[in-house]
């Protein structure tokens, strides 16, 4: 049983190094390494209580060698209150057997007062024939100062955390290996409304987040990826997700990525929910585009449309395209008797008949009052006087009803055809507008075709009624 101190050069360290008799330390060494590395050493006796401290384990806590007792009551006394119950409890699973060796890290109360936190770790390293621990030896570490970065660092990640999770959007880390395998080891708390999942359900595999893409953007979502990647360019982009709670919304994400020593890559970046933001767009977009009173395409729009057609049309010389203006006829009498209200029921209602006998593709505008306009993708000048034919009749079977009184429709159509040489589109509705002009002239509800005069002016041929 202990009787003499342990030396911080003396057994049981020495001994056992010296068993591999290719690996023989100096054990003035081992007194270097063991005061340098602020570890101690211990001997307790457990029959008796009796416990004896090197001179580096006492100097650990302000004592001179020769100070302290040797009791192990009042080794315990020393123990942080908080700590005691778990320390004894640590010994005792050791003593019983139930655990190869003892570690447990805990505060302990210097000469001064203040109190070290330190790692202690010990065997049992003999026991009585019925298996009762007898000699226990040990050492103990300083690992206050590891405490303390491992307390300021965790102050950092709670300070990280809980400004992320403020953060109305999702904050995150995605790391795409070489293999292409994605995964997410961190995520903000906004997942659960950025995809409705939790950061443990992609912390190892991202596969989840690709399974809320809509499957329209899914492969752009993943090119989009794969290009910041190769470049490391900023990742940025809109997608569509489907979530179970919200349904269909949009979300806006940008990172930056940076290789990694093992060749994979890993972004930094934030996604936010962009469903207002889109919705927002697409009702000014609509405003812009689209003629409030009859759903059709204003005018604005009507001609960029247009001059795109004009534009497929001058660079592919065997595509054609027909343009149509059409004017309803004496509006402003229509007016004037029924009142404007009914004057705007029946512009809505001329519009949805020439909705309904337009195919997929045509482009059909409202560019004035009560001026219509339409292009017909493919089709010939032939083409373009049965489709205005088919609108007269339709207009003609289908009067504008108000209560039993039945109003009466009639239009007037120019027709002319795209012409690769114009300037524009505008150049062949301009040429519509002369032949509509024409058919005005001619008595109304009526279809011309524009057809220039030898001497240059406009002209119509080819009327319908
Ligand atoms: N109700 C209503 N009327 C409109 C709207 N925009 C223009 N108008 C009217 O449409 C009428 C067009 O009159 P005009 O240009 O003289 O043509 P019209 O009376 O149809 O005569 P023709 O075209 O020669 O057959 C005017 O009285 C305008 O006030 C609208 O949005 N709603």
């Amino acid at each position: 049983m202990p009787k003499t101190e342990p030396q911080d050069d003396a057994t049981p360290a020495s001994s056992s190094l010296e068993c591999d008799t290719r690996f023989h330390i100096d054990p003035e060494l081992v007194t270097v390494a063991l005061t340098g590395s602020g570890t101690g050493l211990w001997d307790r006796d457990v029959v008796t209580g009796e416990i004896r401290y090197s001179p580096a384990w006492k100097a650990m806590l302000g004592y001179a060698p020769h100070e302290l007792s040797n009791r192990i009551e009042d080794a315990y006394v020393r123990v942080h209150p908080d700590d005691l119950a778990h320390v004894r409890a640590t010994m005792q699973a050791h003593f019983e057997s139930k655990t190869d060796s003892y570690v447990v890290e805990h505060r302990i109360r210097c000469k001064d007062g203040s109190y070290k936190w330190i790692c202690s770790r010990g065997k049992v390293i003999s026991r009585g024939s019925d298996g009762r621990a007898q000699r226990m030896i040990g050492t103990s570490t300083d690992i206050t100062a590891l405490r303390e970065t491992a307390t300021n660092l965790q102050h950092t990640i709670d300070l990280i955390t809980n400004l992320t999770n403020e953060v109305p959007g999702l904050v995150f880390q995605y790391r795409r290996s070489v293999d292409g395998h994605g995964s997410v080891p961190y995520a903000s708390d906004g997942i659960r409304d950025i995809y409705e999942l939790a950061p443990e359900d992609v912390a190892r595999n991202a596969d989840a987040i690709e399974a809320r893409i809509d499957p329209r953007d899914l492969d752009v979502f993943r090119q989009s990826l794969l290009d910041s990647a190769a470049h490391l360019t900023p990742w940025h982009l809109e997608y569509r997700v489907n979530l179970p709670r919200q349904g269909s919304c949009w979300r806006q994400g940008d990172a930056r990525p940076q290789r990694m020593p093992d060749g994979s890559t890993l972004w930094h970046g934030f996604i936010s929910d962009a469903t207002e933001h889109k919705r927002i767009e697409a009702e000014l977009h609509e405003l812009a585009t689209v003629d409030h009173l009859t759903q059709l395409s204003n005018r604005r729009h009507f001609t960029a449309q247009s001059e795109a057609e004009f534009t497929r049309i001058r660079h592919a010389p065997n595509e054609i395209a027909a343009m149509l203006m059409l004017d309803l006829d004496h509006f402003k009498l229509l007016n004037d008797r029924w009142g404007h209200a009914l004057g705007d029921l029946a512009l809505s209602h001329f519009a949805r008949l020439l909705r309904a006998e337009a195919r997929t593709g045509d482009l059909i505008g409202r560019i004035g009052g009560e001026e219509f306009a339409a292009v017909l993708p493919g089709a010939s000048i032939e083409d373009a006087v049965t489709f205005a034919r088919r609108i007269q009749q339709r207009v003609e079977a289908s009067p504008l009803m108000s209560g039993e009184t039945r109003i009466a429709l009639t239009v007037s159509i120019g027709i002319d055809r795209m012409r690769p040489t114009d300037a524009g589109a505008t150049q062949a509705l301009s040429r519509c507008d002369k032949a509509l002009y024409v058919a005005k002239e001619r008595g109304r509800n009526r279809i011309e075709t524009y057809e220039e005069s030898p001497a240059g002016e406009a002209n119509g041929r080819s009327s319908c009624k």
